[in-house]
């Protein structure tokens, strides 16, 4: 059976990868995402996943290794992860009344011949007009801080939304309908 590996710190796409039942390692890998920021917006990334699992795949000697970025853009700026509660106000103030778009880059290197697929996940997002209290409590959550655009579509975040269009699962990190394409064409399958 392939051995499987996720490059990624992130406790969400940990639990999307348990939630279709896939058999995986997590293994982190650090990149310095500072090199990327002069990229086009829409190429990050996946520039960024393919980053991630390559740097794994590297450390390891077989098996398939699985990375992934989001990225929340409104207009033509990224929303990175806040640095601040601050900041992350300033994000939610940003997002509030407006529509902004959440791509999910996806990378999966194939360790002993470094094939590498990429693609990515592009969903729109409407939020609602905010109150400043709402502001203020949500950021209180502690919610905010390690996620792009200050927000999680699947914890209170979600009192936010009024619509999305594209997939959910790539707001939350990982376009899974996406992903499962990528893996099966390395012989890896969910449903047989
Ligand atoms: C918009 C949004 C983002 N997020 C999260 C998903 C990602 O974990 C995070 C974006 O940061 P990323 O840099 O994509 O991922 P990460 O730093 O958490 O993990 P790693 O680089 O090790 O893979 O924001 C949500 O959980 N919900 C949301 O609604």
């Amino acid at each position: 059976m392939t051995k499987l590996y996720l490059a990624s710190s992130s406790p969400r796409r940990k639990e999307l990868l348990n939630q279709i039942g896939l058999d995986f390692k997590v293994k982190p890998s650090n990149i310095d995402e500072n090199r990327f920021y002069q990229l086009p917006l829409e190429r990050r990334p996946v520039e960024l996943a393919k980053d991630k699992a390559y740097t794994l795949a590297c450390e390891l000697t077989d098996g398939l290794v699985i990375g992934a970025d989001t990225t929340v853009i409104f207009g033509n700026k990224p929303l990175d992860k806040p640095r601040t509660e601050t900041e992350a106000k300033e994000m939610l103030s940003t997002l509030s009344g407006n529509r902004h778009r959440v791509i999910t880059g996806v990378a999966v290197v194939n360790v002993s011949d470094r094939i590498t697929l990429t693609d990515r996940g592009i969903t729109d997002v409407w939020f609602r007009k905010l109150k400043s209290f709402e502001i203020d409590g949500y950021v209180a959550t502690g919610e905010s801080m390690d996620k792009a655009g200050a927000y999680g579509i699947q914890g209170y975040g979600s009192l936010f939304v009024d619509k999305i269009h594209g997939c959910y699962y790539n707001v939350v990190g990982l376009p899974l309908s996406v992903l499962i394409k990528m893996l099966e064409a390395f012989g890896v399958q969910v449903l047989k």
